[in-house]
């Protein structure tokens, strides 16, 4: 198949969540090749293409992730933007700070927290739930990783990190906060790693990246500055999902009595939320070699773009994708390479997210205390512009405690 003349890179502002899938629909799933920035690029999707997006050895990511998104979302030296031994080194890091014991103790900390602030909410009028989300777990998670208290100035952190996560896909004014955002708290935090640095090692997430061994020397303050934000950002992203949790709540409100009271119904709805509403749109990495993948020719240095969104929403991999189902994460395994909205793969050797138990935890908790909270939506703009990305509920929801 030759390679589409057509550069895309204009697309993806205007059509946003729905650019890919709609390229791929008219390809009838078949990889679409195109040019991005007058570069080749291939768009493939679905849990096989998802296995050749992860075979190590296929795709490199240093070169193939955008400057301005480095800038905002990640991080300048940040582990998702390494390859080979530098990423494992750096990986080993962060699974065994993120895929252990303290999944629970963090689900717990959000849980308390979230609980507190909603006696406060009680009677005091309309809040945004996406918002005092956001406080609440940038809280919770500072606390977690054993940010001292002075840092946690509770307001502007949680904003400087919702920030970074909200402006890393846009050229407007939102992009301009994330790149002053990311500037502000890595200057902050380089100034605390050094601190802690000067102190024993302890048990805190915040020590053990200061102390942190990159080949015999730990990383510069600078780089483990961005790698205590590439847990204390992704954490607070929660906020987003804990949103479209409030938003399916409202339009399917027969499940609040099943989520109230079954940790396995909860897990399986947390997966739905995951699956249905949109957060990752695509994933992008860089042929290292020349390959082929359904009959298709990627030449080496082509951008291959794992089509997240698309995956999610094909009725050959979901029936009735267009449904919000939890049912269908009942009393199944999932398929390594099937749900992805953080990845496929092993987390442990390839770029899937480590943070996802600690995802389904704190969605989990925060799912079953919406469920249980008594709160009505006064009228609002519940829509989600998939144009926008990452997408939100317009109007947060706003949410009245009673
Ligand atoms: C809103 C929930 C989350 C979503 C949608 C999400 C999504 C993702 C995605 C798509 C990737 C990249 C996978 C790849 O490049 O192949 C990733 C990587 C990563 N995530 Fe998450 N994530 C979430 C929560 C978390 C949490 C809670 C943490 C930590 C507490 C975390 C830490 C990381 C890190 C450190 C990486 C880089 C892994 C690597 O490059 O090897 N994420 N995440």
């Amino acid at each position: 198949m030759a390679m589409d003349r057509l550069d895309q890179t204009f697309a993806i502002p205007i059509k946003g969540y729905a650019w890919l899938p709609d390229l791929r629909r008219r390809s009838h799933g078949q990889p679409v090749t195109m040019r991005l920035l007058g570069k080749p690029a291939v768009a493939i999707g679905g849990p096989t293409a998802a296995k050749f997006f992860y075979d190590a050895g296929h795709l490199e990511r240093h070169t193939a992730i955008p400057g301005p998104v480095i800038d905002t979302l990640f991080g300048r030296g940040a582990v998702q933007t390494l390859d080979g031994p530098e990423h494992e080194a750096r990986k080993a890091l962060f699974v065994a700070l993120l895929m252990g014991d303290g999944v629970e103790t963090l689900a717990k900390l959000v849980g308390v927290a979230f609980d507190e602030a909603a006696d406060r909410w009680r009677g005091a009028g309309e809040i945004s739930l996406f918002d005092e989300t956001a406080l609440v777990i940038s809280d919770a998670v500072s606390r977690w990783c054993g940010v001292p208290e002075n840092e946690r100035d509770r307001t502007d952190l949680a904003l400087d990190l919702v920030a970074m996560v909200d402006g890393f896909a846009t050229a407007g004014p939102r992009h301009l906060w994330a790149r002053l955002a990311r500037r502000r708290r890595e200057h902050r935090l380089t100034e605390l790693i050094g601190e802690v640095r000067r102190q024993d090692p302890a048990p805190t997430a915040v020590s053990a990246i200061a102390h942190h061994p990159a080949g015999g020397d730990p990383l510069d303050a600078r780089t483990a500055a961005v790698e205590l934000l590439n847990i204390l950002r992704p954490a607070t992203a929660v906020t987003w999902l804990a949103a479209f949790a409030a938003h399916a709540l409202e339009r399917w409100p027969q499940m609040r009595t099943k989520i109230a009271e079954s940790d396995e119904y909860t897990a399986a709805f947390t997966h739905e939320v995951r699956r249905f509403y949109p957060f990752t749109p695509f994933l992008a990495g860089r042929a290292r070699r020349d390959l082929r993948f359904q009959r298709v020719d990627i030449p080496r240095g082509a951008l291959v773009l794992l089509d997240v969104y698309g995956q999610h929403h094909d009725p050959r991999v979901w029936p009735e994708p267009y449904e919000f189902r939890p049912e269908r994460f009942r009393r199944r395994p999932i398929g390594e390479f099937e749900l992805i909205p953080q990845g496929g793969g092993d987390p442990r050797t390839g770029h899937r997210c480590p943070g996802e138990q600690i995802t389904i935890a704190v969605l989990g908790t925060l799912a079953q205390r919406l469920a249980r909270l008594e709160y009505y939506l006064p009228p609002q703009d519940l829509t989600i512009d998939l144009a926008r990305i990452p997408a939100r509920v317009r109007s947060g929801p706003r949410i009245v405690v009673v």
